[in-house]
């Protein structure tokens, strides 16, 4: 799939579409113009007053127990052609429908509500006769009744299957101004907005055709706002014209944030990118237009159209090329971290058809290079992350410089010239016929172990690190095992190309390999990569552990000497609906690899879970962890996103999660997160508690994950009151083996039991919990 070209639309206002009279004509200029879409509402206000009249008929006659007079009896008239402001013709395949503000969907009254829901279907069906098929309406107007507007909504969206129903919202509620100082008002909940739309979704149970569609801000907004947002079906990004201001020629521009958020919504949905609506640029008196009339000359930007001998002001097509401007400069703006940039233009390259990336076929499962054999693309696009295996390098020339320090391998060092030639990688010129021609039997090697090699990334840095250190190759023996017969071919070629066979290449699995000469056991330095997004994924221990007996356990230096395990709850709405729309409750029960622009964590933290230390010295391979994290902001939570950190070897560290956790490169682009999903959502307020447990557990043939959540508010209680409810047990929702962890806060500070009969207890309330997922390892598991 090609990048997605960004396209801009324009809302003419209502006054220009009435001077035009033609919609199809209005459409076709205004795209000629420039713009790629209009927004036209799909009845007039002749249609509001003939429907609210009819209203007002039905409900007298009600009262006056007329013929036919029962609120079932309702039947609101469909428009008429002087009620419609679209008309058949080409021009609709460009046109967006907007749906009649003035109903009110979510009103409490039924014969209200039912009024507005048959009025709504009206315009509905006409808009499907035309062929419009995205339609934008109104946010709810009563938020006391948001269940009686969803319900409509949902009705509405399983009567028309091919209906794409968009809600406008304003990104962030705007700040009020204190009346009296003129001072802003602080936004209480900057994520309200958000959280009116997730409410809306959740009630129509993620329904593919419900999208959102967002004004851009008065001011500038918290990150976790925009954050937040990007992770939803943005369909429009409405942009006023009150939101530019003036530059020093009199042009329209977007003030700072206002730019970054367009570039970070264009850039992180670059599969599926919003539509940016222009509205207000047709205002006669619009302050921009206006200045600049008056202070230049050229006025070709301001477009005009002749409607029966009046010029009709189109609006001023400066904010349009601004808008353009805007987007053709988003790549030198980059708003993404190397993972998303690598991940993201790789997927948009990938030539994906649209509908498979919102499918659950666009969800990966984990690689499992144990048991499947890798193909070469998948090979070429790990040897593109460069500062991993510049970390590699690191790592491995700090361990060689350990060994080399120690008597028994002083003699590796330092050949006389030794380098000139000899290391030159890509055209490796050994002059002994083998490795072990010439050499006096009494040196010992530096015996080196490479398991799974793939194409050689690693063996290259391997001698890049020899040269580096001026190393006596000699004196040293590489041996490399890689299971794929496939890759074999390939990594056997490039050993004779270009290491001069120096590296003794085997096709095994390392598990079952037995060394079959000398050189090939008591390996000093056991060098791989088979660390997957969570760490031990890829059965990275289970391989090494193998080899631990060909080692000395407390001498080996093992690259990577550990990797730990972390675990953050994850919003993505997206992977939810996926999973939801295969029909198939076992999907919520394996484990998948996302694609990076369909999720986030709630937490700023990660929890920590287990770490695999080589060499591990015991062949247990289960973990179980129980940790808790901190949500500070409310969010509904989708599933956990599982990350890993490895040292490399002392201090080298490389790590998969996006705010680190360490000191590692931040440009690493081979791991994308690993997601365990959630059956149920867990909804969580703001400021909660959520318990995390998972399990790696194993079978002599298998390993898995099985997780489970819950969630805790703290309450604080006066001591008396949590001491009756406690002690009567009258109270589920107080976590019961929890009276050991209510505690007080005065008790932690060490002041005595007897004191404190009137302090406060906070008390740990559970407020959700979900099942365990993929008991075991039922629907997901790794094979080994
Ligand atoms: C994640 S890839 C890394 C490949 C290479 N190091 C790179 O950076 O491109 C893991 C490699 O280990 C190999 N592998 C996995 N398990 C193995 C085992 N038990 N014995 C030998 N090779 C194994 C796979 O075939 C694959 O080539």
């Amino acid at each position: 799939m090609e990048p997605q070209i960004v396209r801009i639309g324009i809302k003419p206002l209502p006054l220009t579409s009435a001077l035009v009279k033609s919609d199809r004509l209005l459409v076709q200029t205004l795209t000629k113009n420039g713009y790629s879409c209009v927004l036209l509402a799909i009845t007039n206000p002749r249609y509001r007053e003939n429907c609210k009249s009819y209203f007002q008929s039905f409900k007298d006659s009600i009262k006056e127990g007329g013929f036919g007079a029962v609120p079932g009896g309702l039947k609101v008239p469909f428009p008429r052609s002087n009620e419609v402001n679209i008309f058949t013709g080409p021009h609709t395949g460009t046109t967006i429908g907007m749906l009649s503000p003035w109903i009110e969907l979510g009103a409490n009254d039924p014969l209200i509500n039912e009024f507005s829901l048959q009025v709504l279907s009206n315009e509905i069906a006409y808009a499907q006769f035309l062929g419009v098929r995205k339609l934008l309406l109104a946010p709810p107007k009563d938020l006391n009744h948001l269940a009686v507007f969803t319900n409509s909504l949902n009705s509405i969206l399983h009567k028309f299957s091919d209906i794409e129903i968009s809600i406008s919202l304003p990104i962030c509620e705007d700040p009020q101004t204190n009346p009296a100082t003129g001072e802003l008002i602080p936004i209480i909940d900057p994520l309200s907005t958000w959280d009116m739309w997730n409410t809306i979704r959740i009630h129509c149970n993620y329904h593919r055709n419900l999208t959102v569609s967002l004004a851009s801000p008065k001011q500038n907004i918290p990150e976790h706002v925009v954050n937040r947002w990007l992770l939803e079906p943005i369909r429009f990004y409405l942009i006023s014209s009150s939101r530019f201001i003036p530059n020093s020629k009199g042009y329209p521009v977007l003030n700072k944030y206002n730019q970054l958020i367009i570039w970070k919504i264009i850039q992180k949905k670059v599969l599926d990118p919003p539509i940016l609506l222009l509205h207000g640029v047709d205002k006669e008196s619009d302050l921009i237009a206006n200045l600049r009339n008056s202070s230049l000359e050229d006025k070709s930007s301001q477009a005009y159209l002749s409607v029966d001998g009046n010029k009709v002001y189109l609006g001023d097509l400066s904010f349009l090329e601004y808008l353009k401007y805007l987007i053709k400069s988003s790549p030198s703006h980059n708003q993404l971290l190397p993972i998303e940039e690598f991940t993201l233009k790789n997927l948009a390259m990938a030539n994906l058809d649209r509908s498979e990336l919102r499918s659950i076929k666009s969800l990966q499962t984990p690689l499992q290079p144990l048991s499947e054999n890798l193909n070469n693309a998948t090979y070429k696009v790990f040897e593109q992350d460069q500062a991993k295996y510049e970390c590699y390098e690191r790592a491995m020339i700090s361990s060689l410089m350990d060994l080399i320090n120690l008597p028994r391998f002083q003699h590796v060092r330092n050949l006389p010239n030794f380098g000139a030639t000899a290391f030159n990688t890509s055209s490796l010129t050994v002059t002994e016929k083998g490795p072990e021609a010439n050499v006096q039997q009494f040196f010992e090697y530096l015996k080196i172990l490479v398991i799974g090699p793939g194409r050689g990334p690693l063996i290259e840095r391997l001698f890049a690190a020899i040269k580096f250190l001026n190393l006596d190759l000699d004196k040293v023996h590489i041996t490399a095992i890689e299971k794929s017969p496939t890759v074999m071919v390939y990594l056997s070629q490039r050993n004779q190309d270009f290491w001069n066979g120096k590296v003794d290449v085997v096709n095994a699995d390392v598990r079952s390999w037995k060394p079959q000469v000398p050189t090939q056991s008591g390996f000093h330095l056991v060098i791989s990569e088979l660390l997957g997004s969570f760490g031990c994924n890829e059965l990275s221990p289970e391989c090494l552990y193998s080899v631990e007996q060909y080692c000395d356990p407390d001498n080996s230096i093992f690259i990577p000497k550990e990797y730990t395990s972390f675990v953050a709850p994850a919003i993505s709405p997206s992977i939810y609906t996926k999973l939801l729309e295969s029909n198939d409750l076992s999907k919520f029960h394996a484990c998948y690899v996302p694609l990076c622009d369909e999720y986030d964590t709630l937490s700023s933290k990660y929890s920590k879970l287990w770490t695999f230390q080589h060499p591990l010295r015991n062949g247990n391979m289960k973990r179980q962890a129980h940790t808790t994290l901190h949500c500070h902001r409310k969010g509904t939570i989708h599933g956990l996103l599982g990350f890993f950190q490895a040292e490399l070897y002392n201090g080298i560290i490389i790590s998969n999660c996006p705010t680190g956790s360490g000191p590692s490169p931040h440009n690493l682009v081979s791991w994308l997160p690993f997601f365990m999903p959630l059956e149920q959502p867990m909804q969580l307020t703001d400021d909660q508690e959520l318990a995390i447990f998972v399990k790696r557990d194993t079978a002599p043939d298998r390993v898995w994950y099985e997780w489970s959540l819950e969630s805790y508010i703290y309450l604080a209680l006066p001591s008396e009151t949590t001491i009756s409810r406690s002690s009567n047990n009258s109270s589920s929702v107080i976590d019961q083996p929890g009276r050991l962890s209510m505690f007080s806060s005065t008790e932690q500070n060490g002041t005595s039991r007897s004191s404190l009969e009137t302090e406060e207890y906070q008390v740990r309330v559970r407020t959700g919990t979900t099942r365990i997922h993929n008991t075991n390892g039922m629907f997901h598991s790794m094979k080994l």
